[in-house]
């Protein structure tokens, strides 16, 4: 009933994850609420480690900065792509360890910088300002960056125009014809040490051809740079492979991945005679689908459209307003209803845009039931806002039959959370 995703079952009519019923535990812990199968997500990280035995997988802490799952992770062995000093800081709690750390972004702080490198974590430098300023920040400091350099390959990603990142019009990484240039100017260049190729062509992908297209584009890159007496030791292909969001799409698993760009890689270090290591950077289809997101009914309107308000919006859940994305519908508390009816499934944001699933055929919905929104595991929380005063909710853990809260839901202390009234408006 739910594809590939065997953590999930209807069972007595309640939809359950790993078991555990989540009718229960919306009772327990209260709506909204994210609820992550422990098993599902080490299940997704063994599979990349199975398919990429001898590469380093850094997980994308973007799509999912809980520390509880960052643990799990951890202890599964991956590394961590972060892309802010807070991201740093997240991992480092979570126990990874700093030589298994890539600091990404393409516009980052003199402090980011100084804090990466006390970090001993490598830089991926996204231009040649960047590179330059950071070989000052080094020299300052009287260290060395170990840098990658993230790469535009101009690939067409084949995805969402908002999440693809390796077009030429893309604000990522330099680009492909100026790259032999930088890396031979880093070469020569107090307080950086260049390591190595970075590049990350999108998201939700579903198709290996682009990645296999941006390796190859690198490979030739490695060999140019080679050329000039450079030194290669990490190639990182970045993230971006999808998920099978609707029960119609097919996605490539870690090992097909591996099947396209593995031959590309080994057949260029072979030719080039280099051996670096290989680096992935996946974060959606490591997290997405082990986590669901529980909102209760609160109406249900018959309008123009069967309308179901529902006590989440955007706020807590923004890919659908964001990039029109699906998240499959289960109404939990009656999990093998048949369809009787069509509805858009709203929340209670003040925005027209506030529909987290439109024209779904589902059972007879009523005040009260319980809608789960699958999938929700990557930038489902991370993207969340308190957004018309709204908190945050709390997020669940299921592992070993139980179930730990592992985020506490914000009240509406968090609304007031460092706001400051000058006294002369006190009176
Ligand atoms: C540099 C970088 N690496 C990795 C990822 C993870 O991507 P995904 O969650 O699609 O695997 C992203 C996000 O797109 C990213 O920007
Ligand atoms: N936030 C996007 C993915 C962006 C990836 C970050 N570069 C999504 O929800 O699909």
């Amino acid at each position: 009933m739910f594809g590939t995703k065997d953590h999930l079952r209807a069972e007595g009519g309640h939809l359950t994850i790993d078991g555990v019923d989540v009718v229960d535990l919306a009772e327990e812990f209260g709506t909204p609420l994210y609820v992550t199968s422990e098993a599902r997500l080490r299940a997704n990280a063994r599979a990349y480690r199975e398919a990429f035995p001898e590469a380093l997988i850094y997980f994308a802490v973007k799509a999912n900065g809980n520390l509880a799952l960052l643990r799990i992770l951890a202890e599964e062995g991956l590394g961590a792509d972060v892309f802010s000093a807070g991201e740093l800081s997240l991992v480092r709690m979570a126990g990874i360890p700093g030589e298994k750390v890539l600091f990404n972004g393409n516009s980052k702080r003199t402090e980011e910088l100084k804090m990466a490198l006390e970090a001993g974590v490598r830089i991926s430098a996204d231009s040649l300002d960047e590179l330059l300023a950071l070989a000052e920040v080094a020299k300052e400091m009287g260290e060395e960056a170990e840098v990658a350099f993230r790469v535009n390959p101009d690939v067409s990603a084949k995805t969402h125009p908002k999440i693809a990142t390796g077009l030429k019009t893309s604000k990522f990484g330099i680009p492909w014809q100026d790259l032999v240039e930088v890396y031979e100017r880093a070469m020569g260049l107090e307080g950086v040490k260049p390591v190595g190729l970075h590049c990350h062509i999108g998201s939700q992908i579903l198709d290996t051809a682009p990645f296999v297209e941006a390796a190859a584009r690198m490979m030739e890159l490695a060999g140019r740079i080679v050329e000039v007496g450079g030194k290669i030791e990490m190639m990182d292909f970045g993230g971006g492979l999808g998920i099978p969001y609707t029960p119609e799409t097919a996605a490539p698993t870690p090992s097909q991945l591996a099947s396209g760009i593995k031959p590309v890689f080994e057949e260029g270090c072979r030719r080039l005679g280099i051996s670096p290591r290989m680096i992935l950077e996946p974060g959606r289809s490591i997290v997405a689908d082990s986590t669901i997101f529980l909102t209760r009914v609160n109406v249900v309107k018959r309008a123009h459209v069967n309308f179901v308000g529902v006590d989440a919006g955007f706020n807590l859940l923004a890919r659908p307003m964001l990039y029109d994305a699906y998240h499959h519908v289960v109404v939990a508390n009656k999990a093998d209803g048949r369809a009787e009816e069509r509805y858009t499934v709203v929340g209670p944001i003040c925005e027209s845009g506030d529909v987290l699933a439109k024209d779904r055929n589902l059972p007879r919905i009523e005040r009260g039931d319980l809608i789960a929104m699958l999938d929700a595991g990557a930038y489902g929380f991370s993207m969340a806002s308190v957004y018309n005063g709204q908190p945050r909710c709390p997020e669940v853990l299921v592992g070993g039959g139980r179930a730990e809260l592992i985020r506490r839901g914000e009240d509406q202390s968090v609304l007031l959370s460092g706001q400051v009234v000058p006294a002369r408006l006190l009176k």
